[in-house]
């Protein structure tokens, strides 16, 4: 098996810490590079009017007490302790995407320590790329980060331990368009640039009885480490919805358990908390007419996670 050469950092800054790239021949990287031409920290918005913003806190006590604006109206559901998801909350059969976690935001006067921010601090530690057997690029805890902890003798990690159960990982960012434009951007990554992996996620939240806002997350060309995350049937991750300081989610990757050193970062990518692929309907005239012009439909790519329970294929958004 050919050694691997390391590019250290691909954010070039852009992140708190470094996401290095295992790699074997040049021209992995060349292909890399022809898609993904820009790293990016967080969620860009380019046909959407995103700015829109939610009463703040006046804390001063880094909203330790209940009393918090922000905690009484929307809750709150972290853990402090491991930087991450409340442990009963990222297991819990129950929760859905309309379960939004309310972050502090910019007009809060409590501080950036403050205990009800978490995602919009960024990533949580060093992750790397790596060539995986079957599923093309992959992520997974930086090696160089556990080599690290081990010289240190940082007890802290429970041996190798790299992430807690709950704990926050990353994003899953990119540019987030319309629905006709996913549309269109699916067809013609496939069509003009051989793009066959699918890197747009649709998010739908169910707003009362039948109303449903869609997000579309495009990460493919502009976009950061959550778009090498490959999909698992047993993922170890599990998507949250975030919003900080606008109307536009963050769709937010935390630890489902621990995960040990090597371990490959996994998602679902069917969310199974409501993101809905081909049995949900939406009511909505559009997805009827792209169904009859036969546009997409039904394309589903063997799964390869290899899981006891893996269902076969991977999950496809029909709307698209
Ligand atoms: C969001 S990307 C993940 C990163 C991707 N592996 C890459 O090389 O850039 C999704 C694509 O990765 C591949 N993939 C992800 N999970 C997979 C799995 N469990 N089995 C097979 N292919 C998978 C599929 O080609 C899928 O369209």
């Amino acid at each position: 098996m050919s050694t691997n050469k390391i590019i250290k950092n691909i954010t070039e800054g852009i992140e708190n810490y470094s996401i290095r790239l295992l790699y074997q021949e040049e021209s992995q990287v060349e292909d890399l590079r022809r898609q993904h031409i820009k790293y990016v920290r967080n969620n860009v918005s380019v046909s959407l009017d995103s700015d829109f913003y939610y009463d703040g806190c006046d804390c001063t006590d880094n909203c330790e007490s209940s009393e918090c604006g922000c905690k009484s109206t929307h809750g709150y559901f972290y853990n402090s302790q491991i930087s991450g998801l409340d442990p009963n909350l990222v297991q819990s059969s129950n929760a859905t995407f309309n379960h939004t976690i309310y972050e502090c935001n910019s007009l809060c006067a409590c501080s950036n320590q403050c205990q009800n921010r978490l995602v919009q601090h960024g990533i949580s530690l060093p992750l790397e790329i790596f060539r995986t057997s079957l599923c093309g690029w992959g992520v997974r805890v930086s090696s160089s980060y556990t080599n690290n902890q081990r010289n240190n003798q940082e007890k802290d990690v429970d041996d190798q331990v790299v992430i807690k159960q709950g704990q926050f990982v990353c994003e899953y960012a990119g540019e987030i368009i319309k629905t006709d434009e996913a549309r269109r951007r699916w067809r013609s990554y496939k069509s003009d640039y051989g793009i066959t992996d699918n890197y747009i996620f649709c998010i739908r939240e169910h707003i009362g009885k039948d109303r449903v806002l869609r997000t579309n997350i495009d990460p493919t060309r502009v976009g950061n480490i959550g778009r090498y995350i490959n999909h698992s049937c047993s993922p170890n991750l599990r998507m949250f919805l975030v919003r900080v300081n606008s109307i536009v989610p963050i769709a937010a990757l935390f630890a489902t358990r621990e995960i040990r050193e090597n371990e490959e970062l996994s998602f679902d990518y069917s969310g199974q908390i409501g993101m809905g692929i081909e049995d949900e309907k939406i009511n909505n005239n559009e997805e009827d007419s792209v169904s009859k012009n036969g546009i997409i439909v039904g394309e589903r790519k063997p799964c390869f996670c290899g899981s006891e329970n893996c269902c076969g294929y991977l999950p496809f958004d029909e709307s698209l």
